[in-house]
């Protein structure tokens, strides 16, 4: 596209030729700087040209779509409430609003559209470039609607082939899944979703887990972040360096023993040199080397082997790449397979998404030194470097047995998408140990390492910088590279690419150590189950992270580690107020609660599900690293002396407590119409409200409770029935406040607008509704946290 372009809608009667001209300089500009990157690369070519990956004819499709932008996709998040009511949004809002937006060049925008392999059409992809999304106006709406539903984690942006791998890996919702190298987390809130595939607004919680994990601590605490948005108790997050997660003693069901764990479902989407994401990541068009596939190759099959381990007989495996390079992907694969010696078997899933196109694994392949030299075995490498390359990268002997053909290669020119190789395994026999010392010396370089059954390791992997390279011809540009795969780490997910805050949501999170808002003193007092779940002296396995002076295990951000995860005895004092004051049902799980102690002060009350439970009070739960976990689902205020319960619900947990509810001394029932006031302005005084619903406030002691509103049958937009609505609100001396962080509280009006077709009460401009609220209702009440907003209300004249 070129610099100077205008667009249109397609309808000539209704051009549109008022995009601002900074926006159109600007998109020119991002566009122009894309086009003049070089997006050529020899040695590339040779190499893959080389590989057979495809019919000699097609090759140049491939290499040609390779050069094009990469279109922009997104899921919506199956499992909530609102899935199907998003769905209808994109269909019937969005879709007839960005139809034939056109350049005056001709070119036109094609609407969104679903990815058709991606069940229900719950995926969706569109080519709107993102700077076109962010500034032209033609597109705003779009954006704001695509920002605010991805802040509370009704959709997430992930790239389209990356959501392949957490399909085939088939999760139930009662499966224990492990997800090895899990950050940024885009795969893993796939996981969540299917853990949470069967949620009604019930008292069940999914009986499985997730397990995300990642050895670097500062993308630990990214998946964190990402993660929150979804909020399930099921999801714990770890950091440790995945070839050797601990294989700790865990209960994994009631009448059982405890046994070294193992998983239903294990994820290895393992760090890459990532040349399938050449179509976004155009720097690496450049830096392209073979050297990058060679180095990781030997760290791929040690997390690999670990995850074979780690995962149940009969329980499956899958293992991605966002590489089309073999030595990343069947060389591994064929590797493992080796190892396991007949316990892993690849599964033909030839019948699953059915309208995805992909090529089989490939049986043979070719390995090139840095020089762009072939050598067809590892005796042909000069002999002063033999030993910078495993023997594992060339095809076995036995290749043709291990069925590689089972393997799915996913190239960007068959759905207009970027590359994805994936392998999925079935367990099918016990793997007492993966020695990789092996008789035949089949990886060279690992001499002494074992990782044994329970995950002691007795010797870790070398830093990969010094990992195999040729160094005939050596620069620092080919280390640069390897480092690349290692720390930078190659992702097909959009998350971390984005620099853009406005494409990260700003979300409150309390997990950030640094972040922390003091808490006056804890009234959680006696009777707690502790968890310590301090790194022990005993640990081994190679980290990113080192002690601080005081012994504080901090990650390379220097961010300390959460220390422990204290789960509330059912009696405890604290507990018991909050049961009686929401009317809990006695068979509330209490023992889910937890608080996480940072020198006795608390006040948040986190939840979590029976299996994390399990997990955290194992009797070695102390080796596991866990970074975080639980749900908030109460809150300690500052509250007058009149209100009997100082904990507060948390709009995180709320759907998690709710159904527990049984008494409706802290509920209140009401309509549309209320939700619209109280949406209206921030604090709104009771007298807005419907008469009915103004004496049931007036009926009502001060504090928190919770709202629920059912939605009409028929509105405008929608076909589809709007779930219950159920909202924390504090209940102050005359007016009530929602508790919800603003983007919460952005994405609710949001819905209810496109669900009503119409804007809520005076917002049709929200800025001007902001300025109303604060000249007329709060004049000193700053737009800010729920927190802040529960606590000026509270000593409200
Ligand atoms: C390809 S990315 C994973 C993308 C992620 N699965 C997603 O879908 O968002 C690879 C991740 O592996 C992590 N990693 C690299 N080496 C690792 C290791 N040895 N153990 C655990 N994680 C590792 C990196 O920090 C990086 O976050």
């Amino acid at each position: 596209m070129g610099k100077n372009k205008r667009h249109r809608k397609a309808n000539p009667s209704k051009r549109n030729r008022d995009v601002d001209n900074r926006d159109k300089r600007q998109q020119g500009q991002g566009e122009a700087q894309f086009d003049k990157l070089v997006k050529n690369n020899a040695a590339f070519e040779k190499y893959y040209q080389a590989q057979n990956l495809m019919p000699s004819d097609e090759f140049e499709q491939f290499l040609e779509t390779l050069r094009l932008t990469l279109p922009a996709s997104f899921r919506i998040t199956a499992s909530r409430r609102y899935a199907v009511e998003i769905l209808k949004v994109i269909k019937n809002v969005f879709v007839p609003k960005l139809t034939n937006i056109v350049y005056n060049d001709g070119q036109v925008f094609k609407a969104p559209e679903p990815l058709h392999w991606y069940p229900d059409e719950f995926a969706w992809q569109h080519t709107v470039s993102r700077n076109m999304l962010k500034k032209a106006s033609e597109f705003a709406e779009f954006h704001s609607w695509l920002v605010t539903e991805t802040g509370v984690g009704n959709i997430s942006r992930q790239e389209a082939v990356s959501m392949i791998p957490p399909l085939l890996l088939d999760v139930k919702p009662e499966h224990w899944v492990l997800d090895m190298c899990a950050a940024p987390g885009s795969k893993t809130a796939q996981l969540m979703e299917a853990i949470h595939a069967n949620d009604t607004l019930s008292r069940d919680i999914p009986a499985g887990l997730v397990v995300a994990n990642d050895v670097d601590s500062k993308r630990a605490y990214t998946l964190v972040h990402q993660t929150k948005r979804l909020r399930s108790p099921c999801l714990v997050v770890t950091n440790h360096e995945a070839s050797s997660f601990p294989g700790i003693y865990v209960k994994q069901a009631d009448d059982e023993k405890p046994k070294p764990i193992q998983f239903d479902r294990v994820l290895a989407d393992v760090p890459c040199s990532g040349d399938g994401t050449l179509r976004k990541n155009v720097l690496l068009w450049k830096k392209w080397s073979v050297v990058s596939g060679i180095g990781l190759h030997r760290m791929q099959v040690k997390i690999l082997a670990r995850g074979a381990q780690l995962v149940k007989v009969g329980g499956r495996l899958v293992y991605s790449t966002c590489s089309f390079n073999p030595v990343e992907n069947e060389a591994v694969v064929a590797e493992v397979l080796r190892r396991c010696k007949g316990s892993l078997r690849l599964v033909d899933v030839s019948d699953q998404l059915p309208l995805l196109k992909r090529a089989p694994g490939l049986s043979t392949w070719k390995v090139m030194n840095k020089v762009g030299k072939f050598l067809s075995k590892w005796e042909d490498a000069h002999p002063s470097y033999r030993g910078k390359f495993e023997r594992s990268l060339w095809p076995p002997p036995n290749v043709d047995e291990l069925h590689l053909d089972r393997c799915i290669r996913v190239y960007p020119h068959y759905q207009n998408t970027g590359g994805f190789f994936i392998a999925v395994f079935e367990k099918t026999g016990p793997i007492t140990d993966v020695t990789t010392k092996s008789d035949d010396k089949h990886m060279e370089n690992e001499k002494e390492e074992t990782v044994s059954f329970s995950g002691e390791t007795t010797s870790v992997p070398e830093d990969m910088s010094a990992a195999p390279e040729e160094i005939e011809n050596d620069n620092i540009a080919d280390y640069e590279l390897i480092e690349i795969g290692e720390s930078d780490l190659i992702s097909s997910t959009d998350i971390t690419d984005s620099n853009d805050p406005a494409e990260i949501p700003d979300v409150e999170d309390e997990t950030l150590p640094q972040k922390r808002v003091n808490a006056d003193s804890s009234d959680i007092h006696n009777k707690r189950l502790k968890v310590d779940n301090i790194q022990t002296s005993k640990q081994t396995e190679k980290s990113t992270n080192q002690n601080d002076s005081k012994g504080q295990k901090r990650g390379k951000s220097g961010i300390s580690y959460e220390e422990q995860f204290i789960f509330l005895e059912p009696d405890n004092e604290d507990l018991s107020v909050i049961k009686s004051y929401y009317s809990l049902s006695p068979e509330f799980p209490s023992h889910l609660f937890l608080v996480r102690s940072e020198n006795a002060k608390n006040r948040t009350l986190y939840f979590v599900s029976l299996s994390v439970r399990s997990l955290l009070t194992s009797p070695d739960a102390s080796r596991l690293r866990v970074i975080n976990t639980g749900l908030r689902v109460l809150t300690k205020q500052d509250v007058p002396e009149e209100v009997k319960c100082s904990y507060r619900l948390h709009s995180e947990g709320v759907a998690v407590i709710a159904p527990w509810m049984e008494g409706e001394e802290r509920v209140v029932r009401g309509e549309m119409e209320d939700l619209e006031v109280l949406l209206s302005e921030q604090t709104p005084r009771f007298e807005k409200f419907r008469d009915e619903m103004k004496e049931k406030l007036l009926a009502i002691e001060q504090g928190c409770i919770l709202f629920i509103v059912l939605a009409p049958l028929q509105a405008s937009t929608s076909t589809v029935p709007l779930p219950p609505i159920i909202l924390p609100i504090w209940r102050g001396r005359s007016s009530l406040n929602l508790l919800y962080k603003k983007e919460e509280r952005h994405a609710l009006e949001l819905r209810i607008q496109n669900y009503m077709g119409k804007p809520i009460g005076n917002k049709a401009d929200p800025k001007k509704a902001d300025d109303q609220n604060s000249s007329i209702e709060c004049k000193e009440v700053e737009r800010n946290t729920a927190d802040e907003q529960v606590k000026k209300d509270t000593v409200e004249p």
